[in-house]
């Protein structure tokens, strides 16, 4: 692999500081900071507001580094990176959606929401697949629910890409949690991507529906009332969430956690569920409440976007035969595959 061709970007964390404190002026320096961590130029600045204590701004600064831990890809080489949001117009970057592998409750047919149930083996055998269909679009960070489907997708996905850097998922339960996994080689950091797992990403909750035959629901319940449960907008099931509810929390978290990194140049699959992809997608494409009703999402297919001048282009699913029409879509991508293939050469 060409070392040379992995270059890192800045990234700038605007915090806020008392001038006056001292603290902030001795470590600090007057309002800006620049340093590596874990492999990551890191460009502290400083505002001037007294109302914040140095130990909040300190908080902050930690919190900032100990959350990025990756190196970009070839791709991003030349993209300015920042956290402004009125910047960065060029900037493009790849999201990644996939739905996890078939689950075992999938397989028997049961309501399975929240619940957290793995992969059987037909639902294994499509996240590899779902792999080697996105093998060579870039990834730099990962996204993923709390469930153990959606992680088991992410990372046997993961096992495909060719750029074979090692997913390795970020514990910030707690301090010791946080740093009783640091990796303390900078090499190592950079063969790495960066897994965040939010239970916001989680599958809908399906309250009393959960565990329940789908098929035997209907016949209790009648057709109409369950396709209502399972596919409106706004209907919660039985002490559950409505798809409503769930795009509350789920793209929230997209907005607020996903959409920035998209903003800064970093490429990001998201692995999740049918239900908070589902409210993602009538975000993205900007669905009406009507038209997702419609939306069904296949076990283990990637759906690929542009994000491009702050728009999500879909470029449908890098499935099967008409793979090739996807890398024609962006001359990025086109550009980012060739330095994969000059990598194995
Ligand atoms: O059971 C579930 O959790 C979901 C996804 O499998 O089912 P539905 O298709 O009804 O949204």
């Amino acid at each position: 692999m060409a070392a040379g061709a992995l270059h890192r970007s800045m990234r700038t964390i605007h915090l806020h500081g008392g001038s006056n404190d001292s603290a902030s002026t001795k470590e600090f320096g007057n309002s800006s900071l620049k340093f590596i961590s874990k492999g990551f130029p890191v460009d502290v600045k400083f505002l001037n507001d007294k109302s914040r204590s140095f130990r909040h701004c300190k908080m902050h600064v930690i919190r900032a580094i100990s959350s990025h831990a990756s190196v970009v890809d070839p791709i991003l080489s030349t993209a300015h990176v920042t956290t402004n949001f009125n910047q960065n117009t060029s900037i493009e970057s790849s999201l990644i959606l996939i739905r996890h592998g078939e689950s075992m409750w999938n397989e028997k047919n049961l309501f399975t929401g929240s619940v957290d149930v793995p992969l059987t083996k037909r639902g294994i055998e499509e996240a590899i697949k779902a792999g080697e269909r996105i093998n060579s679009i870039p990834v730099n960070m990962i996204y993923t629910s709390a469930l153990i489907r959606a992680q088991m997708t992410a990372m046997l996905a993961m096992t495909q890409h060719r750029q074979k850097k090692i997913p390795i998922i970020m514990h910030d339960e707690s301090i010791q949690a946080k740093e009783w996994s640091q990796i303390f080689s900078e090499e190592t950091i950079q063969q790495s991507i960066p897994v965040i797992t939010a239970w916001q990403l989680n599958e809908r909750m399906y309250g009393k529906l959960q565990g329940l035959n789908k098929e035997e629901t209907v016949v209790k319940y009648g057709k109409e009332k369950v396709h209502e449960w399972r596919r409106s907008f706004d209907s919660p099931p039985p002490n559950g969430e409505s798809l409503e509810m769930c795009s509350q929390r789920a793209v929230a978290y997209f907005k607020e956690n996903i959409e920035p990194q998209l903003h800064n140049g970093r490429n990001i699959m998201v692995a999740a569920h049918g239900n908070s992809l589902r409210s993602i997608i009538m975000y993205l494409e900007k669905l009406t409440s009507q038209e997702v009703t419609n939306l069904e999402l296949s076990t283990g297919v990637p759906l690929l976007y542009i994000y491009k001048h702050g728009e999500f282009l879909k470029r449908g699913s890098p499935v099967g035969p008409k793979e090739y029409g996807v890398y024609a879509y962006t001359r990025n991508l086109a550009l980012y595959r060739q330095k994969l293939d000059e990598m194995v050469q």
